[in-house]
């Protein structure tokens, strides 16, 4: 049957990784950083890490095989530049390491759109600018890659002044191993509004804050720490792996009729009106660019609001009681 996509899906036949035929320089070896640099280097591209002398990631990078130089120097020996640093230090890095030494026609990649569409990047315009985006935490990509899996990804093209920039991208996409997954075309708007709400409302904050209600309910109730840590977290996993093979009827399928009516019926009591009304406030602070002057602001101030958050995330007694129990048992060794 033909599918009918509202948008442009790419594959492994779309794509051809010698169109990278010149050094690719990768900014940073973190969570995107390491994966991305390796999986290229084993799709035959040829490779540089660009970190900053005195960088915890060298040691990594090196030892993983691969050759390391500054950024600047990567960036002045390469023509395709994938800028994997942190969000927040990315303006930085471009003024300093990477505009310097870019020259007419090389190719600016991001994983994220983020300084580009809040204009915290302003790119020449002989460049092209583009945009590969795993919807994937990078260890994930490395890992999939290795497994022969995929790794579902996004492509925007931001600028295309040598008229190669799809190509360009696709390779990118083809050589981490997005493509054999499935690549979607999109704007960078789109990837940043979309990725921003995603990590807000659902995926990090929504399902820490469900995590947590659930579990505090609970304890607040009499129930012990650890049944409520096994009842709304380490089964999260179970039933989302599910969700992820089966899609949302794949799941209900497999739990009992009771769970399945209770679910049925109290899920929208839990996530209701004012849930819905709190994520349309959430998408319109990332819309009119409140979200990222507040996450300027916090950064530029040595960000107090998000080290007592961290520390506060750190100290919940829900992570305390899972560590003991992850101690105990096996389920969590297979890393
Ligand atoms: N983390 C993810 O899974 C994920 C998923 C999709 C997209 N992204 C995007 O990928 C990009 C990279 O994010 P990340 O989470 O992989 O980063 P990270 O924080 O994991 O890694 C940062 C790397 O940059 C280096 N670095 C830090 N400060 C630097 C500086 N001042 N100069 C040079 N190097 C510096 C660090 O040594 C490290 O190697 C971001 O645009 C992010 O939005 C990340
Ligand atoms: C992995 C995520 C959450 O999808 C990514 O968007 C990030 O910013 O780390
Ligand atoms: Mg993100
Ligand atoms: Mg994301």
């Amino acid at each position: 049957m033909e599918n009918e996509f509202t948008t442009e899906i790419y594959y492994d036949d779309d794509a051809d990784v010698s169109t990278l035929n010149d050094t690719v320089a990768v900014l940073g070896y973190g969570s995107q950083g390491h994966a991305h640099a390796q999986n290229l280097h084993d799709s035959g591209v040829d490779v540089v890490v660009g970190l900053h002398e005195g960088s915890s990631s060298r040691d990594a990078a090196e030892s993983d095989g691969l050759t390391v130089k500054t950024p600047a120097d990567a960036v002045a020996k390469a023509s395709y530049v994938s800028v994997l640093v942190p969000d927040t230090v990315q303006p930085t890095v471009y003024e300093n390491a990477i505009e310097p030494n870019l020259e007419a026609g090389d190719t600016l990649q991001f994983a994220h759109g983020l300084n580009i569409h809040y204009n915290q990047i302003q790119p020449s315009e002989d460049i092209n600018v583009t945009m590969v985006a795993p919807k994937s935490p990078g260890h994930l990509v490395r890992r999939n890659y290795n497994n022969d899996e995929g790794t579902p990804g996004l492509l925007a093209i931001y600028q295309d002044m040598t008229g190669e920039a799809t190509d360009e991208a696709l390779a990118y996409a083809k050589a981490i191993g997005c493509t054999r997954a499935g690549v979607i075309e999109t704007t960078f708007q789109e990837e940043v509004e979309s990725d921003l709400f995603g990590e807000q409302a659902v995926l990090c904050g929504g399902v820490t804050a469900l995590i947590k209600a659930g579990y505090e309910t609970l304890v607040d109730n009499g129930y012990s720490p650890e049944m409520a840590y096994f009842e709304c977290l380490n089964e999260m996993k179970l039933i989302v792996d599910l969700i992820y093979e089966d899609g949302l009827n794949g799941m209900w399928d497999s739990v009992s009729y009771t769970a399945e009516y209770g679910g049925m019926t109290r899920g929208d009591d839990i996530i209701d009106e004012k849930v819905r009304e709190n994520m349309e406030e959430t998408l319109e602070e990332i819309q009119n660019g409140e979200f990222a002057r507040e996450w300027i602001l916090e950064n530029q101030a040595g960000r107090p609001s998000y080290n007592q958050l961290r520390k506060a995330e750190k100290n919940h007694e829900i992570e305390e009681v899972g560590e003991q129990l992850r101690d105990l048992f096996s389920w969590a060794e297979e890393e």
